[in-house]
């Protein structure tokens, strides 16, 4: 197995076990650098929840207290992969349990460093990371931001874990909901335009089948465009738009519709949100 020497000793424990830690623990597992062996996933209360995805990736699984307690306090690394509503609670719990030497990567959407660990009551190394669901399929687009008592070892291992699927941004921590506004929730807003452009290949005659390989491969040829030309998209654009042409006609009616100002409100709607929920959970700490 080619496994990553920096993480390959880790013991690495998803406290929550939701479809974003199953995202990277999938891309983890497929580009093997943890092993799952090596891999612990805790939830809240679903067994069923926790079965799948103990038969599906062959990692360890606890929901009894006494078993999670265990997972939590052997880790290395302890990622925090619970909805930001329910981090108060769960971060409350964690941080007697605490062991020194343990890293914290939290994927919380919004939690500060500061929060977090004024939630745990130590000053505990934190890796503020903001990741997609594309990981999955070692695809995604990763912020990352360091508390200052995160060591170079422990840098090194949060960077190859997120390295390992997909590509990395390290940023000032002030500049994390904007990441998030584009590429955390940035793959919906794709889906999204991608389920209309389906829709519309429908309603025009097109099979749905048809409809959904035209717009998958549109998507990924147009992604490819970016990544092995390195043009600006609006060059890109450009190339496609012939004067007085049916791109031209169907960029005239996305305008009337605004859409430029559209998806920018939308993306800076998500990085407020994503403050309004870190502070939320900020607020009960009171
Ligand atoms: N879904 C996405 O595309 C992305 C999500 N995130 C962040 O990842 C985090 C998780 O999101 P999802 O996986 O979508 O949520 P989810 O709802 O699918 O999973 C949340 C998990 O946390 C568990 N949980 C909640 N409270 C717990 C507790 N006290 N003890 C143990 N487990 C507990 C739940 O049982 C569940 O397994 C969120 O904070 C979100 O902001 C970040 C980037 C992208
Ligand atoms: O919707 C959310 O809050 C999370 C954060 C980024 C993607 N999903």
């Amino acid at each position: 197995m080619n496994l990553n020497h920096s993480l390959t000793a880790s013991k690495i424990c998803f406290y929550g076990a939701g479809s974003m830690a199953e995202a990277i623990v999938r891309g983890l597992i497929h580009k093997q650098v943890a092993s799952p062996d090596h891999i612990a996933m805790l939830n809240r209360s679903s067994q069923e929840r926790l079965v799948y995805l103990s038969d599906r990736y062959g990692v360890m699984t606890a929901n009894h207290e006494e078993s999670k307690r265990s997972y939590l306090q052997g880790a290395s690394i302890i990622v925090l992969a619970m909805k930001p509503k329910d981090a108060g609670e769960a971060l409350t719990q964690l941080g007697p349990l605490l062991q020194e030497g343990q890293l914290i990567i939290s994927m919380v959407a919004g939690l500060s460093i500061s929060t977090i660990q004024a939630l745990l009551g130590v000053k505990a190394p934190i890796a503020r990371t903001m990741p997609n669901t594309s990981c999955s399929i070692g695809q995604g687009a990763t912020g990352i931001s360091f508390s200052e008592e995160v060591t170079e070892a422990e840098r090194a291992q949060t960077l190859s874990m997120f390295e390992a699927v997909g590509t990395v941004s390290v940023i000032p921590e002030e500049q994390m909901e904007i990441l998030t506004g584009i590429s955390g929730c940035g793959p919906a807003y794709i889906y999204y335009m991608m389920e209309a452009m389906i829709a519309a290949g429908v309603d025009g005659g097109l099979t749905p089948e048809q409809a959904r390989d035209l717009t998958v491969q549109t998507v990924l040829g147009a992604a490819c465009m970016m990544t092995e030309t390195g043009e600006e998209p609006s060059k890109l654009r450009a190339d496609i738009t012939s004067p007085n042409g049916s791109t031209q006609a169907a960029l005239e009616v996305l305008n009337q519709g605004r859409f430029l100002e559209l998806v920018q409100a939308a993306v800076h709607r998500a990085t407020e949100r994503s403050h309004e929920m870190g502070n939320d959970v900020k607020e009960a700490l009171k």
